[in-house]
């Protein structure tokens, strides 16, 4: 089991540090100051910094476990001069370790899932009954049941039976495997990336798939994108609701940061993944001609 304490692996160094610049006088001398110290007499500090500066050094040495919060690193590995008595410690497991030189997108990929927390934690002013805007919580499940899965696929169903023209038929046919392709690539998302709700969500949502305790991308938002470009697309509607309906789907889309249920990237993606999925729904479109079976079927229901 890996060590509680913050320990940058850096062992394979302490030979290389006593022949190089660093001693009790070197800046990256800690003193045990700090946490660093520990079993094995003195310990350097900050050795992130030198490892990663020093060159002609083992590249293994700028490693420390993944488990840390890489603004918290804080280095520590035996002294030099500790004797050459100590037995080489074995290298961590692979899996235990993490660059301590991240690419600048993974630096760039780090802030931006910082911030994400951040904000989507500062956005959740909805997620409970005690929350600043808790009153508002009841209005944001409406808007929610507004977008869930069950609602459009029975409706759709329904207008399907409903409905007594070809094209009428043709485009509610679409709809329909648009809402069906788009649960499965959701589930499948989710199941693939397996982030966690926000820690202040609270897990009431009405009917949910075993895969919605992940968050990543949002189905609301997915639905949102991928039924509004359809309706603006299929249907003839006046100006007024056409804005309607694009603020539908960003209210829906921003109503699920609010009530705690997703992080802001995780509904932005859904957003662009329904948006995609609707090109991917109008490239496939059904038709007579070349789904014919599918709507013989249907028209002798
Ligand atoms: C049970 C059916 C047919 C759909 C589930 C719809 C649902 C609960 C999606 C989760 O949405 P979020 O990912 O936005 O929370």
């Amino acid at each position: 089991m890996p060590s509680p304490r913050r320990n940058v692996d850096a062992r394979p160094l302490a030979a290389s540090a006593s022949s190089s610049s660093s001693g009790p006088g070197s800046p990256a001398h800690g003193g045990g100051g700090g946490g660093g110290g520990g079993g094995g007499g003195g310990r350097f500090e900050f050795q992130s910094l030198l490892s990663s500066r020093a060159p002609g050094l083992d590249p293994t040495c700028t490693r420390l476990r993944a488990s840390e919060s890489p603004v918290h690193r804080r280095g520590s590995f035996p002294l030099a001069g500790a004797g050459p008595s100590q037995a080489p410690p074995a290298p961590l497991p692979e899996e235990d370790r993490m660059d301590l030189n991240p690419s600048f997108l993974g630096i760039a990929l780090r802030s931006l899932l910082a911030i994400d927390l951040w904000l989507s934690k500062k956005l959740g002013v909805c997620a409970g009954e005690s929350s600043s805007w808790g009153s508002m919580r009841p209005l944001m499940k409406l808007l929610e049941i507004s977008g869930h899965g069950i609602p459009w696929l029975l409706g759709t169903l329904y207008c399907l039976s409903r409905s007594d023209s070809w094209a009428g038929r043709e485009v509610l046919m679409n709809l329909l495997f648009a809402l069906l392709l788009d649960l499965l690539l959701v589930a499948l998302i989710k199941g693939l990336v397996r982030r966690r709700r926000p820690a202040h969500n609270q897990m009431d949502m009405f009917v949910t798939l075993s895969v919605d305790k992940y968050s990543f991308p949002s189905g609301h938002a997915t639905r949102a994108a991928l039924v509004s470009r359809f309706i603006l697309n299929h249907l003839v509607l006046a100006i007024p609701l056409r804005v309607l309906v694009v603020l539908w789907a960003f209210i829906l889309g921003l109503s699920r940061v609010m009530l705690g249920r997703h992080n802001v990237t995780d509904v932005a993606f859904g957003f662009f993944l329904g948006y995609t999925q609707y090109s991917i729904v109008d490239y496939c479109w059904l038709s007579p001609h070349n789904a014919p079976v599918l709507f013989l079927l249907w028209s002798q229901q």
